[in-house]
């Protein structure tokens, strides 16, 4: 499969290493820093302009490879592209249970496990070596980070990012477009547009994080 990834940074690179050893190529990376389409080392830089016209020209899917939840959001929304026209990447080194679902745009990284029945939106990211366990939903346009620990039954809203390392324990709900502190363990609900952090989490700010909020 030829993936076009949006976004030109450190997790792009991460995005890429994943696509290149599944056996797949990423055939371009777009990025508004470069001012027009040019080639290197068999691979199409440009702005995210060029899109549409690559992904008939390269016969490619997309992956929005930029690490900010609301950035995402944006450019999703922004290029109105089908569903079918974004990949799902699934590092081979990951297990993924046969009943869990992810969705389209959705990575996913070495070392992570999703157990039984889980469901995962689209655009999410799941990064490096965490656990989402049985029966856990996470929403569209979220960021898992490396290490976390999410127990059973949990659910996680859109936009939310869990810090590195942090565990919620099982069936509590964070809101959507809330953040949860690295190393922080989650014991109750966490309401939406907050961040909490801490052993256990407190919340230290609400209403705060929106799908405008930039900065994560
Ligand atoms: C591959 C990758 O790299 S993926 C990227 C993964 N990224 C992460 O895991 C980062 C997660 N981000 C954090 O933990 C951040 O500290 C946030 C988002 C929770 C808070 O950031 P900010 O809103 O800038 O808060 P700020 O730094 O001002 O801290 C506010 C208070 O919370 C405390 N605090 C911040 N983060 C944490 C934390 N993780 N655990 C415990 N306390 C914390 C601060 O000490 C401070 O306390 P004080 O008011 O008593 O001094």
């Amino acid at each position: 499969m030829n993936i076009i990834l949006i976004g030109d940074s450190g997790h792009a690179r991460v995005i890429a290493d994943n696509v290149t050893s599944n056996g797949d190529s990423v055939v371009a990376r777009l990025d508004d820093k470069y001012a027009e389409l040019f080639k290197e080392d068999n691979c199409w830089l440009g702005p995210v302009s060029e899109i549409h016209g690559l992904i008939e020209k390269e016969n490619a899917k997309v992956v929005i490879a930029i690490g900010s939840n609301a950035i995402r959001k944006k450019i999703v929304d922004r290029l109105s592209l089908n569903s079918d026209q974004y990949a799902t990447i699934i590092h081979k080194e990951s297990i993924v249970s046969p009943s869990a679902k992810i969705g389209h745009g959705t990575v996913v990284m070495p070392g992570v496990i999703v157990n039984a029945a889980a469901t995962i939106g689209n655009h999410a990211i799941l990064n490096t070596r965490l656990v989402i366990e049985h029966d856990c939903v996470v929403g569209d346009y979220a960021h898992v980070s490396p290490g976390a620990m999410i127990t059973g039954g949990v659910k996680i809203g859109d936009g939310v990012h869990i810090g590195a390392g942090a565990t919620v324990i099982p069936t509590k709900v964070i809101g959507q477009w809330s953040v949860i502190g690295a190393g922080s363990v989650v014991i109750d609900d966490v309401e939406e547009h907050s961040t909490a952090v801490g052993v256990p989490a407190r919340t230290i700010k609400t209403e705060q994080n929106t799908a405008n909020t930039v900065n994560r």
